[in-house]
Order: C-alpha cells, then sequence, then structure tokens
C-alpha cells in the first residue's frame, strides 16, 4: 500500500496495493479533470442558465428568474471552492442520499478530504452532487435538469445515422440462427463504441455520429483491447437462464442510449431473456447520464419521428415498457453515491440480489468502470476478477470507452506498446474493452 493511500480511512481489507488515483499528481489525468475539465463545465452551466433565462422563467415562473441570480451566485461558489482545493464541506439538501453522503465525507481523512487530496472518483462525484444540491435546495428549480438541452441535442443532431444503424441491422436480422453470435457481437460492439459519445469528455460539445456505424464495426476491431465478446454470447445465449432478465446499468444519452436500446431489442426478439431492465441516475450526473425523464424522452422522440424506420422502432420499444418486457428499475441513490461497486453488498443489500437475479448485468461506461475496479493504479495485466474485489452479483460484463488512466486485464506488453505508440490512448476514447467474468 502505497504511503498515499494510508492517509484514508476507507482502507479496508479490499484495498489494493496500488496508489490512489487523484488530483494530488500532477501530472494525472485526474489532476488534469480538476484543474481544467469541471471548471470549465460549471461556468457552461452558468452560460446556459443565462441564455436560457427567459425559457425558464416562461416554464418555471417569474420566481425561477429571481432564484436564477443566487444559484449561479452558488456555482461560482462551488467552481471557486473546487479551484482553490478547499475542503469537501457536508451536502445538503432534502433527498434520501443526503446522510449518506455526509456520513461517508465524515470518514475520509481530515488531510485528504479537499478536492485535490481525496480519491479523484469521490470529488469528481461529489462535484456532480454538490452541484444538484444547489438546485434541489431552490423552491422553483428543484427538478429543473441543467443538462437536459444538452441531452437532447445529443440525440437530435444524429438521426440520419441512428436511421441509417437501424437499417442495416434489419436488413442484417434476416440470417440463420447459426449467424446469431457473430450478430450478437457486432452489436455488442455498436454499443460499446456507442459510449465513446459522452458529452462530459468534450466538455458538453455533441460528439456527432455520422455514417452507419453498424456496418463500419469491423474496421474498429484493432481498437478493442480486451474482447470477451463471445464469452458474453455464451453467457446470455443459455436456454436455462431465459426467465432471467438481462440489466442494463445505463450511462450516456443520445446515440449511447439507442445503441443500448437495439442490443436490448434484440435479446427480447430473439428470446434469450424474458425482460431486459435498465438502471438510470437519480440526478443529473456526468453531463450525459441518463434520468429516468431522458429514458422516456428517447423513447417518445423516436416514436414521434418522422422517419418510419425510427418510428417503428419507437412505438415497439414503447410497448415493450407496457407489456414489461422493458423495465425502468425505480431510481436508486447507490448510483450516484461516491461507493465502488464492491461496497454495494454492504450498503445496498437489496440492489444487490436484484442484480443476482440476472443472467447478465451490462455495466456502460468509463464512470461504471472506474467505479468497478476503483480509481487505482492497478497493475494493467492484472485480471478483472482480482479487480472487481468480490463485486460479481451476477455475470457481469462491462462495455468501455477508455476515457480514464486505468485498466485491468491487457495481455503482457499491450499497455507499454500503447505507450509508445499513441501516448494519451487511455484518455480519448479511441480504444476501449468488453470485458466479462462469472458469477462468484
Ligand atoms: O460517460 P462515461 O463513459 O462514464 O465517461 C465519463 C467521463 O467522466 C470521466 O470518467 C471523468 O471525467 C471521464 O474519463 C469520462 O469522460
Ligand atoms: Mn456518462
Amino acid at each position: 500500500m502505497g504511503d498515499f493511500d494510508k492517509k484514508y480511512n476507507i482502507v479496508d481489507e479490499k484495498t489494493p496495493p496500488h496508489e490512489l488515483l487523484s488530483g494530488h499528481y500532477k501530472q494525472s489525468f485526474a489532476y488534469y479533470t480538476l484543474r481544467e475539465r469541471l471548471p470549465v463545465i460549471l461556468t457552461q452551466v452558468v452560460d446556459n442558465l443565462s441564455r436560457d433565462k427567459d425559457e425558464i422563467a416562461e416554464k418555471f415562473g417569474d420566481g425561477a428568474r429571481e432564484e436564477l441570480k443566487e444559484i449561479v451566485g452558488n456555482i461560482s461558489k462551488l467552481k471557486y471552492e473546487l479551484q482553490t482545493d478547499k475542503e469537501l464541506t457536508p451536502i445538503s439538501g432534502t433527498s434520501s442520499d443526503v446522510m449518506t453522503w455526509n456520513i461517508f465525507l465524515s470518514s475520509l481523512n481530515e488531510n485528504s478530504r479537499s478536492f485535490f487530496n481525496a480519491c479523484w472518483l469521490h470529488s469528481e462525484c461529489y462535484m456532480y452532487r454538490r452541484l444538484r444540491s444547489i438546485f434541489e435546495l431552490s423552491t422553483h428549480l428543484r427538478d429543473f435538469d441543467y443538462f437536459q438541452k444538452q441531452k437532447e441535442n445529443a440525440l437530435t443532431c444524429c438521426t440520419e445515422s441512428l436511421e441509417k444503424v437501424a437499417k442495416s441491422i434489419d436488413a442484417h436480422k434476416e440470417m440463420e440462427r447459426k449467424c446469431f453470435k457473430d450478430f450478437f457481437r457486432r452489436l455488442l460492439k455498436l454499443n460499446l463504441w456507442g459510449n465513446r459519445c459522452d458529452l462530459s469528455i468534450s466538455a458538453g460539445k455533441e460528439i456527432i455520429q455520422t455514417g452507419d456505424p453498424y456496418t463500419d464495426i469491423d474496421i474498429l476491431d484493432k481498437y478493442i483491447l480486451v474482447d470477451q465478446s463471445a464469452d458474453v454470447w455464451e453467457c446470455v445465449s443459455q436456454d436455462d437462464t431465459k426467465d432471467h432478465p438481462v440489466t442494463f446499468i445505463h450511462d450516456n444519452s443520445g446515440f449511447e442510449i439507442f445503441t443500448d436500446f437495439l442490443l436490448a431489442d434484440f435479446i427480447i426478439e430473439q428470446n434469450l431473456a424474458s425482460k431486459v431492465r435498465f438502471h438510470v441516475k437519480a440526478i443529473p450526473w456526468y453531463i450525459s447520464d441518463v434520468t429516468p425523464h431522458d429514458f422516456h424522452w428517447t423513447i417518445d422522440y423516436l416514436l414521434g419521428h418522422q422517419s418510419e424506420t425510427l418510428r417503428t422502432l419507437g412505438s415497439r420499444w414503447k410497448k415493450y415498457l407496457e407489456n414489461g418486457k422493458f423495465e425502468l428499475c425505480p431510481v436508486n441513490f447507490f448510483w450516484t453515491s461516491p461507493f465502488e461497486f464492491y461496497k454495494m453488498a454492504e450498503n445496498d443489500k437489496k440492489l444487490y440480489t436484484e442484480l443476482g437475479e440476472s443472467k447478465l448485468v451490462i455495466f456502460k461506461g468509463d464512470l461504471n468502470y472506474r467505479k468497478l475496479i476503483g480509481d487505482y493504479n492497478w497493475d494493467r495485466t492484472e485480471s478483472f476478477e482480482t479487480c472487481l474485489r468480490g463485486f460479481r452479483p451476477s455475470n457481469v460484463c462491462t462495455l468501455r470507452t477508455i476515457k480514464a488512466d486505468l485498466i485491468c486485464g491487457l495481455k503482457e506488453g499491450v499497455g507499454e506498446e500503447l505507450d509508445k505508440s499513441d501516448p494519451d490512448w487511455m484518455v480519448t476514447g479511441k480504444y476501449g474493452v468488453i470485458q466479462f467474468a462469472l458469477k462468484n
């Protein structure tokens, strides 16, 4: 265990003998994120509020216009605290997660309880949680989603591509059952690359998906550093588990959630599982993460689209929601807590048990990956199973494009090669992994 880790009370028997990622290290991506990326994200929220103030006042009333001034002041205060590495003070708010957050914060050692000295995962989640409190404590804007417009744009700006993908998939569906394995693996890869499109990495600018990513998908295979898609197929195609759901832990709105639905659709159509469950975030999170509103909005948007292909998909998915083949799980604050997933069994036993009912749980994206293996400087060849530290409530799959400097499960030499050929390979989202672990 590094000296730095010893400063934390969060150390327990599952803590690996590696350094934590933290803004404390000036050459790190954590430092760059806290110093450059997060202040920009806060500034953009302020800019968007001022740009949209008339629209907001129209929707939430004149009281909201008045409150906006105070809200902007509080966001600036949060930005100042972040930039000057202030202490992570208790969260105020009315939601049921406030107490858990504050107990967690008070468990951190005093000398590591600040933005740049805390573990990166914790201080970054903390910033998004504090931002939410500012609105939560207001009278008129409690339910306002300050990232909503960006999330909606992320879908509406790529409908051409959505249509192409959907058409191309339909054409391929006519295949024989013996080819379903390849078809499924392609959908899985499409779903992986859909994760390139999150908004927090681009500080809120849309990443426009063009072309037909389904047909082009094989070209990207060279960027998949670990490909266990065959194991995922093995798991999902087991006949004796088809009465068990497949569960998605969603990540981003826009193109990504569309590809989540395409994969879920295939699972239902091919009767691989009787239902697909979806978990989303309870509050606006990391700009693009899906909330219940985004989930329904996406399906309704497709349902009302002028493209017949998209309308057909939208109405099928709406029907699945009505007949229970798709199930949006009740919001759970565990997903926006500071906890790594190995802590789920002790912090939310019910959720852990519920995930255990599934034949497969698919964790989408970079942040979920960080919570699966923890913000540690793992040996890059360490096995995925080891890094999960016991968190295997069910068969677990992760589809993650690499946007943070932590990874596991690589073959010997792969990381070193990339360090030389593409020094930024861990933070651009250009590379991805499909990793899988069997239930405990
Ligand atoms: O939407 P995702 O894939 O979880 O990515 C979230 C973003 O947050 C980070 O994990 C930290 O800022 C990035 O590395 C990534 O850009
Ligand atoms: Mn995200």
